[in-house]
């Protein structure tokens, strides 16, 4: 992934610079107090809350109360209620006051409404995935046989004939697809030179990665596109293509954050879903980081806990391991992350051990 230094100013406190070792890093450009917030951020690309904590999680502050389901629904207008379940009124009309915010409850309600109706064909089913293996290759070809296959064969149907095309949906597929809504109504209703969109293109991508470790995934995202491709309400159609599907779920593998239970520790905490945020997503993990991240309701505030000199990496911890021996970090970054930790702490480690 390139990125032209200087071409994405995300704060005015740090820069973003290509490492020898670690991609892209954000630097300070001066020397900077512990407590310093040095980004604080309003607005996701996408979110989804997993399916078992769906009417659990408040669907704009994701607000979870321990299990119990949220009160507050959309009006008569959506049946089904769009899948969105709300803490307060307030939280229901803050999310409402979003510019063309019916183009997305339209998609997450017509996205419900197939769900539901596919609810008998769910049950006794096991889902046999088709790839056992995946490699560069099959993840190519695979979307070649959708763009010249598939898709020519669905536009030639008649739009009632469509339905019977849909794949019969898992609660993974359901809850990605819920997250692919999310990103193309940002895509559409933003400013394609506002820093979230700039950000957003410059993401790093581990499609290929992720997918290898999880040949799965490539069933999820077949079945996730196509319902998609017969599904989406028109307004959220120009932002559809293979290019920026894959790109809105390489980059969520590659830089999406948890949305974690906020009252609990850390070893206790519910995983209640997970989002992305772009500008955010030039932070390095670090074993010995310097920023803390702190969700406050649906926003996201990164703040120094030391005092940091100017041209000093800023970083984060992406995995919570910071008390585990250097092997186990790095074997853990490995595994769920797909990169060696350069970090100053582990190669410190690494030559002591
Ligand atoms: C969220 S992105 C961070 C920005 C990224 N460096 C970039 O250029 O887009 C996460 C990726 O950054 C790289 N990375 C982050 N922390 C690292 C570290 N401590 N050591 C080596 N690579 C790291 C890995 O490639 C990882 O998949």
């Amino acid at each position: 992934m390139t990125l032209e230094e200087g071409t994405v100013q995300i704060s005015e406190l740090f820069d973003i610079r290509i490492t020898n070792d670690s991609g892209r890093a954000c630097f300070a450009n001066r020397d900077l107090k512990k407590n310093t917030d040095v980004l604080c951020l309003k607005k996701c690309l996408g979110a989804s809350t997993c399916y078992e904590f769906r009417k659990e999680v408040c669907s704009q502050c994701f607000r979870y109360e321990g299990g119990r389901r949220m009160k507050v629904r959309l009006d008569n207008k959506y049946p089904k209620g769009a899948g969105l379940w709300f803490c307060t009124e307030n939280c229901r009309d803050q999310f409402l006051r979003q510019e063309h915010v019916d183009h997305l409850t339209d998609a997450y309600e017509i996205l419900l409404v197939n769900w539901e109706a596919q609810a008998k064909k769910r049950v006794g089913r096991v889902d046999n995935a088709s790839n056992t293996s995946a490699s560069t290759e099959e993840i190519e070809s695979l979307w070649q046989d959708i763009r010249d296959n598939w898709i020519t064969r669905i536009d030639c149907m008649k739009p009632t004939k469509r339905a019977s095309q849909l794949p019969i949906i898992n609660e993974d597929e359901y809850v990605c697809a819920r997250f692919v809504i999310h990103c193309l109504f940002t895509l559409e209703t933003s400013h394609a030179s506002s820093l979230q969109m700039t950000a957003f293109r410059n993401l790093q991508s581990n499609e290929s990665s992720k997918i290898m470790k999880f040949p799965v995934l490539l069933d999820l995202q077949k079945h996730v596109f196509q319902t998609l491709y017969i599904l989406l309400p028109s307004f959220l159609r120009p932002k559809f293509d293979i290019p920026t599907y894959r790109h809105i779920l390489g980059s969520e593998y590659g830089n999406s954050f948890g949305i974690w239970q906020n009252e609990e520790s850390s070893d206790s905490r519910e995983y209640l879903g997970y989002w992305v945020l772009p500008e955010a997503s030039f932070f390095n993990h670090s074993c010995a980081p310097n920023l803390i991240k702190h969700r406050a309701g649906n926003q996201m505030v990164f703040t120094l806990n030391s005092d940091v000199l100017k041209d000093q990496e800023l970083c984060i911890d992406y995995k919570d391991i910071l008390h585990l021996k250097v092997d186990e970090r790095r074997r853990i970054l490995k595994e769920n992350w797909f990169f060696s930790c350069e970090c100053s702490r582990c190669k410190l480690e690494t030559q002591i051990n």
